[in-house]
């Protein structure tokens, strides 16, 4: 028997397919970002980012609700703070009645089971737009460190299940969950952005949260694209600080970085389909280019395919509708 046919045994049909098939997305593999903002029964569209929005905590417990009804299981806040409230010291990141902290407790009495993950880096606060505190031109990362460890205890306070700090200082993870154990939230999990790189993938969510740097670029703090070794050296250094799930970010110019991770670390990995990875696909999809169902499965299946067990993905709600027949 020529062994050539056993390709086309096991492609004959939809079900072989599906019963061979190695990679096997969930609506639970999911995570769904969320951008917030102040007042009530307001749904902001972001121009960049069609068919997603900026939504007051009303809308968006009731989009949370709806997300865990499609087996959506984890949820990552970001909040647009008042431009009033920003400075170059992080404080409205600790205000107990903040917005992230008030959404993260409605979120929570709505929709217990769901998995809050907060955002943790100062871009949002910052006057300069920048993940931490700047002295000139520089990112002073001790200083930023001290600032997201309280940050980080504020959001467990109000009841965030994982933390996920997005900044890349040096020792935030350490820091992170020497603070957590300390203030006795030893259950609260860190989902550290280990390998995140300084891409231009995320131009749309710095229009979303009126969060790009004020100043120059955040080379000097996220990893530069050409490097795949550094990528490993700081998720060890992650893992070994205390993360709990390690992320790539962006994802899909990022696959090997994320087989790599996955092949080197015995912990969790999580990939995040950046802004500018959904609007190319938004973009091609309105020229007429491409059919969104059949990018948005190929996409997320080749991200976990790579390695990445989480995926956080604009996509989500739709990814879940599609898997839910
Ligand atoms: N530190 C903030 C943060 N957290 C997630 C993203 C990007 C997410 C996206 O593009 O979807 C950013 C922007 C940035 O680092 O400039
Ligand atoms: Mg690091």
């Amino acid at each position: 028997m020529h062994l050539i046919r056993r390709n086309r045994i096991l492609r004959a049909s939809a079900a072989i397919r599906e019963m061979v098939a190695e990679t096997i997305l969930r609506p639970a593999d999911l995570i769904a970002p969320l951008f917030i903002i102040e007042g009530s029964g307001i749904k902001e569209e972001i121009s960049s980012m069609p068919n997603y929005y900026r939504m007051s905590i009303d809308l968006t417990v009731a989009e949370v609700k709806n997300l865990w009804g499609l087996g959506i299981r984890s949820v990552l806040l970001f909040i647009k703070c008042a431009d009033e409230l920003k400075d170059n010291t992080g404080a409205e990141a600790l205000n107990p009645d903040g917005l992230m902290q008030r959404s993260i407790k409605a979120i929570k009495d709505a929709c217990p089971g769901m998995v809050v993950m907060t955002d943790v880096a100062l871009d949002p606060f910052s006057v300069y737009g920048h993940d931490g505190i700047v002295n000139g031109t520089e990112i002073v990362n001790d200083a930023t460190v001290e600032v997201l460890a309280k940050m980080s205890v504020s959001h467990a306070q109000a009841g965030a299940d994982i933390i996920a700090p997005s900044d890349m200082m040096d020792g935030r993870i350490l820091a992170i969950r020497q603070a957590l154990e300390e203030e006795g939230y030893s259950r609260t999990g860190i989902m550290a952005y280990s390998a995140k790189y300084a891409s231009c993938f995320y131009g749309p969510f710095r229009d979303a949260l009126d969060s790009a740097p004020g100043f120059g670029d955040k080379k000097t703090y996220q990893m530069d694209h050409a490097n795949r070794i550094e990528a490993v050296k700081e998720t060890l250094m992650d893992v070994e600080e205390g993360a709990d799930i390690v992320m790539v970010k962006p994802a899909m110019a990022y696959l090997d970085i994320i087989r790599e991770v996955r092949n080197t670390v015995d912990v969790p990995v999580s990939a995040y389909h950046v802004s500018g990875e959904y609007a190319m696909i938004k973009a091609a999809v309105k020229m007429g280019w491409l059919d969104e169902n059949k990018a948005i499965m190929e996409s997320l299946t080749g991200i976990k395919r790579a390695g990445a067990g989480l995926i956080a993905t604009y996509y989500a709600r739709e990814a879940a509708m599609l898997m839910n027949g």
